[in-house]
């Protein structure tokens, strides 16, 4: 982020440049179309409406169901459009660095990696990541890296250790052999190698290391005779037998020490410091928030680099902390392990440093919602700072996704409720802090985030209600006669084909397109779901939802069927329920629409669009029906599932037969 300075002018070559896309014209354009055939499509729903005295209450009921999901689909269009209003292409030049700054002038680089379970999030993982950017380009002596562990684990300390033994060879040997897969595991995974005996002697390092962090990793505890190094000996003694993930003091461990700790050939080494914040059940602990709080000042966090000025007000006006020290201009002039500096930090880690002080509220990383980087950013843009989108070819950052539709789905419930946390807080919501503060299109960008789980009223709706009305003979559509019927083709054509569109001319493939928008719907069907109900309940005091950290373990065989393209559901999880309710409902309606259609039903082209409806549904089911009745591994659909989705989608028709036939 920066508090809107330029670049450095001319004669600086640029670090970035941008270029407004061709298609922002078609884009405006189309948008006005558009805007005006929702206009007519709200028309028709309150026209229905009001002609309530010659129709049912069934009848009602229905259009004003519809009313409510159209509602929700325009409001989503409308917030995307901020994305589309003025598209720009940025260019990065990172050669250009050194021309425009010193290398000695470079500023310092301090980088959190955060964890929080050694058995979700493997050490190694943890290690290699360190280790990659331990050994950026970029003067070592700048680089501090901190681990904050939440998981408050001796193994994930003993991980760091080695890891910093290793350190001492690695940077050196990416340095001399000007490598750029910095993560050994990518490194040495990598097939254009080339054999020599320093990559022979590093990779036995490496392999070595490895064998000794996961024994004791899956032994879960440390023996004596692993601990050689008296510091870290102290350190370990923290873990006494009352220390609990929940429960115990802060720890804080220099691991290396870039004033004094030196690799194998000379060059200083860059800082690595273990923190674990101290943990009381009595405490709230704010998740990953409060952990990257206790780290003093500044973040680095999934992808993105912040200036540390950023967590203490705007640009313009600055909010100070309670503590000189903890300013974003204080300079630390103490060696880091002088008495006096950990003293400060171990009171900076303690659990109830933060009370009635402004730190997650005005300064640093915002409490209040489980997507705290969302809402963080969104905070610090409201106050006036700042930010930039780099897409390089090379990847800067990459990271660890979910692997299996559960993990993904659970990862996806808790930004929901972290997202509507935002939506519908009173004072910092999107839609009126949001557009006061930056304009209304960023407030609508923010907020097409933000209320991103209600694309679940659209979703469920048009996945159950015109289905079960064709089952019944009723078509709640358009019939193919009415000119109605060629708003809702050019309104669905519209929409899908614009973000086929975008996802092609951004570089994605129709395939990738195909599964992107499979994955929303089966988003809408379940996570949307459950992420609204649960955010609901917690706002009604009724339950706590906390953080449940997404697993970054790698088993072989769900990898092989990721891989392979192969959905792995697995477990019997009520998420699945709805998902397969519809892939069953859909695929009845379907099949029944088919026939009423060959055997010529009277039903005056009012088949025509339900049908369609469903077919679409069917095809982005295939993989599920295949999971319930083709599949016999462990990815398979679980049949308990199966069984429930069957019973309550029996009571659903019959339901719908009642209702129709009342
Ligand atoms: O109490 C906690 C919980 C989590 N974490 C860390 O927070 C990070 C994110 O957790 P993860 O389960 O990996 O969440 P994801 O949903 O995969 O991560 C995305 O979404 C999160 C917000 O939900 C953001 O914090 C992340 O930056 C973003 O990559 C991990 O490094 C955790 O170790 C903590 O430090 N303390």
């Amino acid at each position: 982020m920066e508090g809107g300075k330029g670049l450095r002018a001319a004669p600086f070559p640029p670090l970035h440049t941008f270029e407004p896309l061709r298609r922002t014209a078609l884009n405006r354009i189309f948008a006005a179309f558009y805007t005006c055939a929702i206009i007519v499509l709200l028309y028709r729903h309150a026209q229905a409406l009001l002609n309530y005295s010659t129709t049912s209450l069934l009848y009602f009921s229905i259009n004003f169901s519809l009313l409510i999901s159209d509602l929700v689909l325009a409001f989503m269009w409308a917030a995307a459009q901020a994305y589309r209003v003025r598209p720009i292409r940025r260019k990065e030049f990172p050669e250009n660095l050194k021309r425009v700054i010193k290398e000695e002038d470079y500023p310092g680089l301090d980088v959190f990696i955060c964890t929080a379970d050694p058995f979700k999030e493997p050490p190694m993982n943890v290690v290699n990541t360190a280790l990659s950017l331990m050994a950026y380009d970029y003067p070592p002596e700048k680089i501090s890296v901190y681990v904050s562990d939440d998981g408050g684990s001796a193994l994930t300390l003993f991980a760091f250790t080695e890891a910093a033994k290793f350190a001492s060879y690695w940077l050196p040997f990416c340095r001399e052999q000007n490598i750029m897969e910095r993560s050994p595991e990518v490194y040495f995974a990598s097939n254009n190698l080339s054999w020599s005996p320093e990559f022979e002697k590093i990779k036995m390092m490496y392999e070595n290391m490895k064998a000794k962090v996961e024994h004791v990793v899956d032994k879960g505890e440390i023996s004596d005779e692993y601990i050689i190094d008296n510091p870290h000996r102290e350190a370990f003694k923290k873990w006494t037998k009352d220390f609990t993930r929940t429960d115990h003091p802060a720890v804080i461990q220099v691991i290396l020490d870039r004033s004094e700790d030196k690799d194998v050939s000379g060059n200083y080494l860059p800082n690595l410091i273990y923190v674990s914040r101290e943990k009381s059940k009595t405490s709230p602990h704010h998740f990953k928030a409060g952990a990257l709080n206790a780290l003093g000042p500044n973040y680095v966090g999934s992808g993105c680099f912040f200036q540390r000025r950023v967590f203490f007000g705007g640009p313009s006006e600055m909010v100070p902390p309670e503590f000189d020290e903890l300013n974003s201009n204080n300079v630390v002039d103490k060696p880091i392990k002088s008495e006096e500096i950990l003293e400060f930090a171990h009171h900076v880690a303690g659990c109830n440093y933060e009370n009635q002080t402004k730190w997650g509220y005005l300064n640093g990383f915002r409490y209040g919602s489980l997507v705290e980087d969302y809402y963080t950013g969104f905070r610090l843009q409201c106050e006036g700072w700042k930010s930039l989108f780099c897409n390089p070819k090379r990847a800067a950052f990459l990271g660890d996704n979910p692997i299996t539709i559960i993990d993904l789905l659970g990862q996806c419930k808790r930004w929901c409720i972290g997202l509507l946390e935002v939506a519908f807080s009173s004072k910092y919501n999107t839609l009126i802090y949001g557009s006061r503060s930056m304009g209304i299109f960023m407030g609508l960008a923010y907020s097409h985030y933000a209320f991103w789980p209600l694309w679940c009223i659209p979703v469920i709706h048009y996945s159950f209600l015109p289905q079960l009305a064709l089952l019944n003979k009723v078509s709640i559509l358009p019939k193919t006669s009415e000119p109605w019927f060629f708003l809702y083709v050019f309104l669905f054509l519209g929409a899908y084909g614009q973000d086929c569109l975008d996802f092609v001319l951004d570089g994605g493939s129709i395939k990738r397109w195909w599964n992107a928008q499979r994955m929303w719907m089966i988003r809408g069907l379940t996570c949307y779901v459950f992420g609204s109900v649960e955010y609901l309940l917690k706002s009604l005091g009724i339950s706590t939802h906390g953080f449940t950290l997404t697993s970054k373990v790698q088993d072989d065989e769900q990898s092989k069927r990721y891989w392979q393209g192969t959905f792995e559901f697995g477990v019997p999880s009520p998420l699945f329920v709805p998902l397969t309710m519809a892939a069953i409902i859909n695929l009845f309606s379907f099949l029944y629409g088919l026939k009423e259609f060959l055997v010529g039903s009277n039903m005056d082209g009012g088949l025509f669009l339900p049908m369609v409806l469903s077919g679409l549904i069917v095809l982005n089911c295939l993989p599920i029906y295949g999971a319930i009745a083709l599949r016999n591994d462990k990815g398979k659909m679980p049949t308990q599932v199966t069984v429930i989705a069957t019973f309550l989608s029996a009571a659903l028709s019959s339901f719908a037969y009642l209702i129709f036939n009342q």
